[in-house]
């Protein structure tokens, strides 16, 4: 590293750095003055509450308190880049203009009170555009007045640590890009590392592309997928500022671990009122309860397992439920239960008709169509009850009008005795029958409205699933004798109210036409990560529920271990999910080494798909090493001795992963008596540095250095087989080990030596 000294600006860089500081400080000290006297007029304002007109104080109080509230976060964000305020810089000769424009880059930006001059603009701003995207030379920008073009006269990063300029950097077009080099060859105990000094061109085109549009990322192991995915949900925070609250926007992540993962980083980024859930917990959500599942890797462990038997109808079965096969099984289900929903019986004012069954069913099928169906019944319920009275008192009026008319006629009629009764006989009837309308209250619409079905989406499904007449009513021609009842046999653990994962997307596609989504679940904007494990019926049941098809979905193909419930490729996604989807591919590598991709690329190839492979970013290492062994003992002993080796060479996460849960037990059995070690489970944080981790629950993860372990359970070379042992290698960002008893235990034969040490 040269000293910053050396370069020839350095003066003014140093001067630079101190004028911003001391700028910073300024406003902070103004800041927190400014922010005592808000508190100041809260306090008194509470003081005055009962003196003064209490509306008034209370309107005091609340703007007094937003005001506090965004001094606070000013004061928040520049105390975070205080002592790291920029990190780059760029100069821009604007065409037409005579003076070079410099700008600073930072996390956020800050202008001069008294005559808005940039002290330091926000990495999401559009002149930071031709930081990530431009070479030096001709460049554009698109801003609010249009296309601004001139010519990127200068790139410059910085590193400042505590306050202190460490290294300048000028980019020309020739220069690697040394920050990268330098943050990704750093060891880690922090994953999702800030990466907005050293965003690449390919990663700035996904975060900034079209917001307005649905896009699909296919990312290779590594890119950066998770990263980006934050880094474009806080471009739209701040491009959509004030028009879209964060709230209203979700990310879905594949458990509970990587939530505390993006929870890390989510308050550098400013996103982190973002809803950060699973998809099982927004089904949840939406349905108001939540459903007892399957362990969501079950499935995945069955499928691993030699020893399951069957597996062929497991997964023929968890794909067809996330199909448009099955879609339209719900559609023609949902037919009928649409058109049977409004009672057959009219509706009764004593004996006159309120409205007919066919008139409401009318209402219900196509005048509110566009509603859920309990909101058409409200809408039907709310409508009886506004016309019951008025039609009531039209009841009241008719009787009173026939009454009077068959009064005259019984006088001009009849005469003496005869007359006198058949009067008494019509008031009577008269009375009768106006106390039995005048006795009718809006009790009646209640209990007409109990005739309506009650049933959950949830109810419906699994009435569906469990009925096999009902399964072959609504299957149709589409399904034969043995698919239904390859299904039936498959949904067995619905009747006893255990539901798999799979189930949960035609679940809430029933509960959006039946209930409808609240008001707070709805979103302007989705994003999902491991989009690979989604499908089809997962992502257009969540467009229906969010209200929305702003979609990105960042995911690997490669790394579909789910694919027995997820997607092979995307395509379909774009035609019937997400038609105009933008498509945009991260084909670099940033987390590996050259000589650890390589490997993974290798077995990638024996799958003999057409997926894509990673290019690693040029970052040497050490090759990945194969240590063979014959017995349990040996295996524990070598593990034990790589574990001391990689803690030696100062690797701050190291993880340990076996193929299945059994194999992981009984490392972990063994090696906590002689070290402390945590054995990863779905719902776990990660606490240790040292970690074991069943191959299925790695994806997503990374570590320094990784240990493949394998003894009694080895890889096949089966589909599933091959791509978990790609995201098992794909993890280790500086080492890789393999331990084993042969090379093919991990799928390797003779011409993969070259990829490993000697
Ligand atoms: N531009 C960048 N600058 C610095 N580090 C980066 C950059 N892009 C990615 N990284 C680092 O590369 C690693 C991989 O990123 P991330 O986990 O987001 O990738 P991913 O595509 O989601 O991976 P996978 O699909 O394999 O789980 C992380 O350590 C991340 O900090």
């Amino acid at each position: 590293m040269s000293s910053p000294k050396d370069h020839p600006d350095y003066k003014n860089e140093k001067n630079r750095l101190e004028y911003t500081k001391d700028y910073i400080q300024s406003i902070l000290e103004v800041a927190s003055t400014t922010q005592g006297g808000y508190k100041e007029n809260i306090k008194d304002a509470f003081v005055n509450l009962d003196h003064l007109d209490s509306s008034l104080s209370y309107i005091n109080i609340l703007t007094n308190a937003r005001l506090l509230e965004l001094i606070q976060g000013d004061i928040r964000n520049l105390s975070n880049i205080k002592h790291k305020p920029y990190f780059g810089r760029v100069d821009f000769d604007r065409d037409g203009a005579h003076q070079t424009e410099t700008y600073y880059i930072g996390k956020v930006s800050l202008y001069r009170r008294d005559n808005q001059e940039p002290v330091i603009v926000d990495w999401r701003s559009p002149i930071a555009n031709i930081y990530y995207d431009g070479r030096l030379g001709e460049v554009s920008y698109d801003s609010e007045e249009g296309e601004q073009r001139g010519q990127l006269a200068l790139k410059r990063q910085y590193l400042i640590e505590h306050g202190e300029l460490e290294e300048i950097r000028d980019i020309d077009v020739t220069t690697r890009d040394e920050l990268l080099q330098r943050s990704l060859s750093e060891t880690s105990d922090k994953r999702l590392n800030d990466i907005v000094a050293t965003i690449q061109e390919e990663q700035n085109n996904v975060i900034r592309a079209d917001l307005q549009k649905p896009m699909i990322v296919q990312g290779v192991a590594g890119s950066g997928k998770t990263t980006i995915a934050l880094h474009r949900l806080s471009y739209f925070i701040y491009i959509y500022s004030g028009k879209v609250a964060p709230e209203e926007m979700m990310i879905l992540a594949p458990n509970k671990m990587f939530i505390n993962f993006i929870a890390e980083s989510l308050p550098e980024l400013g996103v982190e009122k973002i809803r950060q859930t699973t998809f099982s917990d927004y089904v949840f959500a939406c349905l108001g309860k939540r459903l007892k599942l399957t362990d969501a890797n079950e499935k995945l462990k069955a499928l691993i397992s030699p020893e399951t038997e069957g597996k062929e109808d497991i997964k023929w079965v968890s794909q067809l439920k996330g199909s448009i096969r099955f879609e339209n099984i719900l559609k023609r289900y949902l037919k009928d239960i649409r058109n049977n929903y409004v009672p057959e019986d009219d509706v009764f004012i004593s004996r006159f008709r309120l409205y007919p069954s066919k008139r409401l069913r009318q209402l219900f099928i196509k005048d509110y169509q566009y509603l859920p169906f309990e909101k058409r019944k409200e809408k039907i319920q709310e409508l009886l009850k506004s016309n019951f009275q008025q039609r009531k008192k039209k009841i009241l009026q008719q009787i009173e009008e026939s009454f009077e008319e068959r009064y005259d006629q019984i006088n001009s009629r009849y005469k003496g005795e005869e007359r006198r009764e058949k009067m008494v006989r019509l008031l009577d009837n008269k009375e009768k029958r106006t106390a039995e309308v005048k006795g009718v209250t809006k009790k009646m619409v209640a209990d007409y409205m109990k005739k309506f079905p009650k049933k959950h989406g949830i109810d419906y499904y699994k009435e569906l699933l469990t009925d096999r007449k009902l399964l072959e009513k609504y299957a149709g021609d589409d399904f034969s004798a043995q698919e239904i009842e390859k299904l039936t046999i498959q949904s067995a653990g619905l009747k006893q109210n255990v539901f798999d994962l799979e189930d949960l997307a035609p679940i809430l596609y029933l509960h959006t036409y039946i209930k409808g989504i609240p008001k707070e679940l709805k979103m302007k904007y989705v994003v999902i990560d491991e989009g690979q494990d989604y499908n089809l019926l997962q992502i257009r049941a969540l467009r229906r529920a969010t209200g929305t098809n702003l979609f990105t979905i960042l995911g690997d193909l490669s790394q579909g271990i789910h694919a027995y419930r997820g997607t092979e490729d995307w395509a379909s996604f774009i035609s019937h999910a997400l038609p105009n989807a933008n498509y945009l591919t991260l084909q670099k590598s940033y987390r590996t080494t050259v000589e650890i991709m390589d490997l993974a690329n290798a077995l990638l190839g024996k799958l003999g798909k057409d997926l894509p492979a990673a290019e690693p970013v040029v970052r040497h290492g050490e090759k990945p090493s194969i240590i063979l062994v014959d017995t349990k003992k040996q295996l524990l002993e070598e593990l034990a001795e790589k574990i001391h080796q990689e803690q030696e060479k100062g690797f701050r996460s190291i993880a340990v992963i076996g193929k299945t849960e059994k194999e992981c037990k009984w490392i972990y059995q063994q090696l906590k008596k002689q070290m402390d070690v945590q054995l990863l489970k779905d719902t776990d944080e990660l606490e240790h540095s040292l970690v074991i981790v069943p191959s299925y629950l790695a994806k997503g993860l990374e570590f320094d250095a990784v240990i493949i372990t394998s003894f009694d359970e080895t890889y096949s070379d089966h589909e599933l087989d091959l791509k978990l042992l790609y995201v098992t290698i794909t993890r280790g960002m500086h080492s890789l080990s393999l331990i084993g008893r042969h090379r093919s235990a991990f799928r390797l034969d003779e011409q993969d030596t070259i990829y490993l040490q000697d």
